[in-house]
């Protein structure tokens, strides 16, 4: 072990390109020669689901193209890649999708401004109001005070235009590139309509993982503080006899996958009776995890009048049928890649700290090739390795 820390850049690069996304990431810790190494590896494996997922979001594409990058493994194939993601960073998805293809953003761009629904009316509504802070939106003062605790002053362009729409009960769709404030969006849109004096479940908050269930859990938790929200995230379909018992306290908002929230609205370990708002974060994944009939199934569940939110990054044909099927007439906000960044290193760890072990790979990986994030820091199982630990 201690000699592979000396190894030539060309040997690393060959024993990389035998082992899989997650250990490629982990190997890097050995020394700073492996983490260089890891870095400018030309094909890196990026074989785990999540981060096919993220790849299609970047690229625009289907499964079959993101694999024929993502793993050809010659220098061509990493320069393709690097081609594709600097035109995503500079021009938006649209500029790098070809006309035609499934997951063509110009295309459902276009269909997303020309549906109309059964009745002949415009399926979607615009919004043309931009509140540049969160005093002036009419926010309880409570929320107010979970905000600044929670360390931000500036809404983000994706609040600015699609906060104040939520909150007045309407059904939106809001679509914004990943880190873009969605989910302090739809925490807060959630939390300035419960009723307080109530304990029932009036919002249920679908995910496609439990790692996102958590992040949301601890965004609405932070938040609601000082309003006393109380909030649960299902874990996973496994542990749903724990779940039933943070239930018996009473909560305002469940957090879970599709197939958890369905299994426990099913066994009546959750009443739909008070649900009002119904929230689809990363619904585009959800749909790419193959969640799409359990929404459905859900929503047979639950009162036909209900406000629904759809959050995702890219809008793929089967997300407009789901907005088509469950929304009435809904205000959609988009706001386009590169429009809001976080700035501050902590939201970026923060971001990081909520992904998989392979997403995290992958986003070093992004920064070094698209200056997105700084490969300074590697997190590994929620702790930061920092250089001092590499060196
Ligand atoms: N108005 C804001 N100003 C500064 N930072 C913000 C703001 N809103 C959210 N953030 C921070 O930006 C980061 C990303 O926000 P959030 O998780 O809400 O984005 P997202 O669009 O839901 O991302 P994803 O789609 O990956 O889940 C978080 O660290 C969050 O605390």
């Amino acid at each position: 072990m201690e000699q592979s820390r000396y190894l030539p850049e060309g040997i690393i690069h060959r024993i990389l390109r035998f082992l899989g996304a997650t250990d490629q990431a982990r190997v890097c810790v050995l020394s700073k020669d492996w983490l260089h190494a890891w870095q400018t590896y030309p094909a890196p494996t990026f074989s785990d689901q999540p981060l096919r997922c993220l790849f299609q979001q970047a690229l625009g594409r289907g499964d079959e193209e993101c694999e024929k990058y993502c793993r050809q493994g010659d220098e061509d194939s990493a320069a393709t890649l690097d081609k594709l993601l600097e035109i995503a960073m500079e021009k938006g998805m649209a500029g790098i999708a070809p006309v035609g293809s499934q997951l063509d953003a110009r295309e459902c761009d276009a269909k997303m401004t020309e549906l109309p629904n059964a009745d002949g009316e415009d399926f979607l509504t615009s919004n043309d109001e931009v509140y540049d802070s969160f005093e002036s939106m009419g926010l309880q003062e409570n929320l107010l005070r979970g905000i600044y605790a929670y360390g931000v002053e500036k809404p983000s362009p994706v609040q600015q235009r699609g906060l104040v729409p939520f909150c007045k009960g309407l059904d939106v769709i809001q679509q914004a590139q990943s880190g873009s404030g969605k989910t302090a969006t739809l925490c807060l849109g959630i939390l300035q309509q419960l009723d307080y004096n109530a304990v029932d479940c009036q919002a249920l908050v679908l995910v496609p993982s439990p790692e996102l269930a958590r992040k949301t859990e601890r965004v609405m938790h932070s938040l609601g503080n000082y309003l006393g929200v109380k909030v649960c995230a299902c874990e996973g379909c496994d542990r749903v006899p724990e779940d039933q018992g943070n239930f018996s306290h009473g909560v305002h908002v469940v957090v879970g996958s599709p197939d958890c929230v369905f299994d426990m609205l099913r066994r009546q370990s959750l009443r739909p009776d008070y649900v009002k708002t119904v929230v689809l974060n990363q619904a585009d994944e959800m749909i790419s995890r193959g969640f799409k009939n359990k929404i459905y199934d859900i929503f047979q569940l639950l009162a036909p009048k209900i406000q629904v939110g759809v959050f995702l990054a890219t809008m793929p044909p089967e997300a407009l049928e789901i907005t088509r099927k469950l929304m009435n007439k809904p205000v959609r906000i988009l706001v386009k890649l590169g429009e809001f960044t976080p700035e501050r290193e902590e939201m970026k760890l923060e971001t990081l700290s909520g992904l998989s072990q392979t997403d995290e790979a992958a986003m070093c990986w992004l920064d070094k090739r698209c200056r997105l994030w700084k490969p300074k820091n590697i997190i590994t199982k929620g702790k930061l390795v920092n250089k001092k630990i590499l060196d």
